[in-house]
């Protein structure tokens, strides 16, 4: 509509099928970040201009410099996120930020320490995440309840496309306030979310081919738009990777024979009654590097430690296939298979 000409719409970059971003802008004038769009957090933050040039993650994304922006508010509270392999540590500050054309006063973190694992690899400077208000740090309000609270969105809804290959162009699209038609066929499956404030579903098995080896008996699944693989308990991702016939990799990756790829069953995560199918196209990224072809598998084994874990986490690979909708209005996410 002619307020937002963007009507709530971010086209999203692909890179490599394992980084899904869209840019955002914060401040007056507007200082252009690229951020993941990620329903596993609650809180936005960006590299800080007083983040020293020794964190290399730092140096080498864009930073946020609040003495060039008019609409600035100092807060200065302490800010510290927790990633699996390392802190990003540093402080609050408020200014406004334009999602999608739509503008909101956010409370966000400037990040002075960024640890360079694994942010020395990502293509985006930060992180917006999609994830409910009890999840976030410091009781910050998140930027889509902000956005919820100006009432000009249609439906109280978000929905996520991510391409399958860096082809594609746009690489993915975040939708705030409805579902793109073009890039999903078919109709919704809704599931309830399994707990209060959290993208989380209770998942009923995993099948291999006909077989459902794991979480035979129910288990916990994060529909997480900010993690690039499936990860899985690490026992049960092992089992998985001998039954396809992969083999270990040194940094912790599995690879097959490409000969081997087309004879590989399917992989099929049963939520909400339905069964939805990963193929081999979709669970293996094959790469030529250096003339020789390498077929690495999109499953990790991860184990997330109680209270949150044991827990499946669903990621790019799976909404890759099937468009997601999330539904704050219903507490449900929907799924629709991905054009
Ligand atoms: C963003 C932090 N995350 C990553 O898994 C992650 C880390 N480091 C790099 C370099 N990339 C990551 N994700 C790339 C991506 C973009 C979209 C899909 O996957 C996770 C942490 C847990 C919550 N959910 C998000």
């Amino acid at each position: 509509d002619e307020l937002f000409p963007s009507n709530g719409t971010t086209p999203l970059t692909n890179y490599l099928d394992t980084q899904y971003y869209g840019e955002i802008s914060i401040g007056s004038p507007a200082q252009m970040f690229n951020v993941v769009f990620d329903t596993g957090s609650a809180n936005l933050w960006v590299p800080s201009s007083h983040c020293s040039p020794l964190y290399t993650a730092c140096f080498t994304h864009n930073r946020y410099d609040a003495a060039i922006s008019r609409t600035h508010i100092r807060n200065g509270t302490g800010f510290s996120i927790q990633y699996a392999s390392g802190n990003v540590r540093g402080f609050l500050s408020e200014d406004v930020v334009v999602v999608g054309g739509i503008p909101v006063v956010q409370v966000f973190a400037e990040a002075t320490a960024l640890p360079a694992i694994p942010f020395i690899f990502a293509k985006f400077d930060g992180v917006l995440g999609m994830g409910y208000p009890n999840t976030a740090i410091d009781g910050i309000t998140p930027v889509f309840d902000r956005i919820m609270s100006q009432h000009i969105l249609k439906e109280e809804v978000f929905s996520v496309y991510y391409s399958k290959d860096q082809t594609h162009q746009p690489g993915g699209e975040l939708v705030l306030g409805g579902t793109d038609p073009n890039y999903y066929t078919g109709s919704f499956n809704y599931i309830g979310i399994s707990q209060a404030g959290k993208w989380e579903v209770n998942m009923k098995g995993v099948s291999v081919g006909a077989e459902k080896l794991f979480c035979r008996d129910g288990c916990k699944a994060v529909i997480d738009t900010g993690s690039s693989y499936i990860t899985g308990p690490a026992s049960s991702v092992s089992v998985l990777i001998k039954t396809i016939g992969a083999t270990e990799l040194a940094e912790g990756g599995f690879t097959v024979n490409c000969d081997l790829v087309k004879s590989l069953p399917s992989v099929t995560f049963h939520l909400g009654g339905h069964g939805y199918v990963l193929t081999v196209e979709d669970y293996i990224l094959w790469q030529s590097q250096f003339g020789e072809d390498i077929c690495s598998v999109t499953f990790r084994g991860l184990d997330v430690p109680p209270p949150t874990g044991p827990v499946w986490i669903l990621g790019a690979n799976f909404i890759a296939r099937y468009y997601t909708e999330f539904d704050r209005h219903n507490n449900r996410i929907g799924f629709a298979t991905a054009v």
